[in-house]
């Protein structure tokens, strides 16, 4: 089982940021929330932390990722965990620091993008989580 952490960091206007999966990697050119894999006995906010900072380069206090829902798939054979976080509270401009593309989205616009399949049942939920 491979889990995967993953965060909504939302902005004061409401916007989210999403990063477009560069050439080369594996389901290029989907937008999907930052985040990665965890490593063997790693606590997961802790792993979502660090993700956050090699991918963008913004500090957060694992505190301030707040257990938002989840989505599980299979991709390629393996079956796939996603954990969404979201995060409103952050040090640090997000920066591009993998050669991704970023963007802020209004969560109704997601609906529209090319994403990973596995996100699409966490668009749902986080539309409702948010209105509510
Ligand atoms: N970060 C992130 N990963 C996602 C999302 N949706 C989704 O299916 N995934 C999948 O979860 C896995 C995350 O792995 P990762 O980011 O640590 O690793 P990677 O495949 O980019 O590269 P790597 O294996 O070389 O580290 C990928 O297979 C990715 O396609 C999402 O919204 N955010």
């Amino acid at each position: 089982m491979l889990i995967v952490t993953a965060a909504a960091l939302i902005r004061a206007d409401g916007l989210i940021l999403l990063q477009k999966r560069p050439e080369g990697r594996d389901m290029a050119g989907l937008w999907e929330f930052p985040g990665g894999k965890l490593e063997p006995s790693e606590q997961a906010e802790a792993a979502l932390a660090r993700e956050l900072d090699e991918e963008l380069g913004v500090s957060v206090d694992p505190q301030n990722l707040a257990p938002t829902c989840f989505a599980s798939a299979k991709i390629r054979d393996k079956d796939l965990l996603l954990l969404l976080y979201c995060c409103r509270e952050w040090q640090g401009t997000p920066q591009p620091l993998e050669g991704q593309e970023l963007d802020w989205f209004a969560v109704k616009d997601m609906y529209r993008l090319p994403m990973p399949p596995a996100d699409l049942p966490l668009i749902d939920l986080l539309e409702r989580i948010l209105r509510d």
